[in-house]
């Protein structure tokens, strides 16, 4: 199976990575989510083969079978939709009618298909990002790299970009797409949270649920201390084993889990 085993990497002084494992199943997505500088592109870039590792391994199909959306779209902002389909295409080794009707395809279920002319660089951004997804699908991967696809993208193209994104899977590709929407990573067959570059937690969003240690609760009013964050009106605080809780207990969410994990692994013993 494709994926990448114990990966440390070292970036300039820092360790991006250290001992991270993700498999990546055909026909499933795998969502990546973590704060900034967690290391979520570079474990894309890693399994790229385009930063070196100090450690661990990575078994992914040849270059020429991998689909790469990275953070900026890989949309070229002085060529048209056309022509960003053409040059992306011949990269890939597709012409002619092949690369047409495979283009017409995507850009039709993208719903970018009624701009063929307009300039890159004056797309919106959720149409921008969608360009990119059928860029990186044009030669029908057996693996696509996602990287933040849906940043900055509104809800309705959102919607839409995930429902792409399952329908590559669905289609038998191996799937990794990182993100910063927790309810998207929900959707996902498997979550890989990244935490200063290690994995946090990993599995199923119910598996990942299930291992939070200690209560997390809800109240009106905000608790006191560090333990607490905002959930829309409410205020949800997570307390260890033993210790009272401030609120009324709830089944936490995905969201509720990662900062639970992260309070959790902050009052470890170091
Ligand atoms: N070229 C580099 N030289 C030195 N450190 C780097 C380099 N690239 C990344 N890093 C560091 O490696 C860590 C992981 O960065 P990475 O870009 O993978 O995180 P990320 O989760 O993708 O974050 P973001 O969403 O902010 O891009 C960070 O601490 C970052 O500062």
């Amino acid at each position: 199976m494709p994926g990448a085993r114990d990966l440390t990497v070292e970036l300039g002084g820092t360790t991006a990575l250290s001992g991270v494992s993700v498999d990546l199943p055909r026909g499933q997505v795998t969502a990546v989510v973590g704060g900034d500088g967690a290391g979520k592109t570079t474990l894309l870039r890693a399994l790229l083969g385009r930063v070196a590792t100090s450690g661990g391994t990575v078994d992914v199909p040849p270059p020429e079978r991998i689909g790469y959306e990275p953070s900026t779209s890989g949309v070229w902002p002085t060529l048209s939709v056309s022509e960003n389909v053409e040059f992306v295409g011949s990269a890939y080794g597709l012409s002619g009618d092949r690369l047409r009707s495979r283009a017409a395809t995507l850009l039709a279920t993208a719903g970018i298909d009624d701009v063929p002319d307009r300039l890159g660089r004056d797309l919106s951004g959720g149409m921008r990002q969608k360009l990119g997804f059928c860029l990186a699908m044009l030669h029908s991967p057996d693996l696509l790299l996602l990287d933040e696809p849906s940043t900055g993208v509104d809800p309705v193209s959102r919607v839409e970009l995930w429902r792409l994104v399952t329908a590559a899977a669905r289609d038998g590709a191996s799937v990794l797409m990182t993100t910063t929407y927790l309810d998207e990573a929900e959707r996902a067959a498997t979550v890989v949270a990244l935490q200063e570059g290690r994995v946090l937690a990993s599995g199923g969003p119910d598996d990942v649920v299930g291992t939070v240690p200690g209560t997390v609760s809800v109240g009106d009013d905000p608790p006191g201390g560090h333990r607490a964050w905002r959930r829309g009106r409410s205020f949800h605080s997570w307390t260890p084993d033993g210790e009272e809780p401030p609120g009324r207990p709830v089944v936490p969410d995905l969201e509720d889990t990662l900062i639970a994990l992260t309070l959790a692994r902050s009052e470890e013993p170091r």
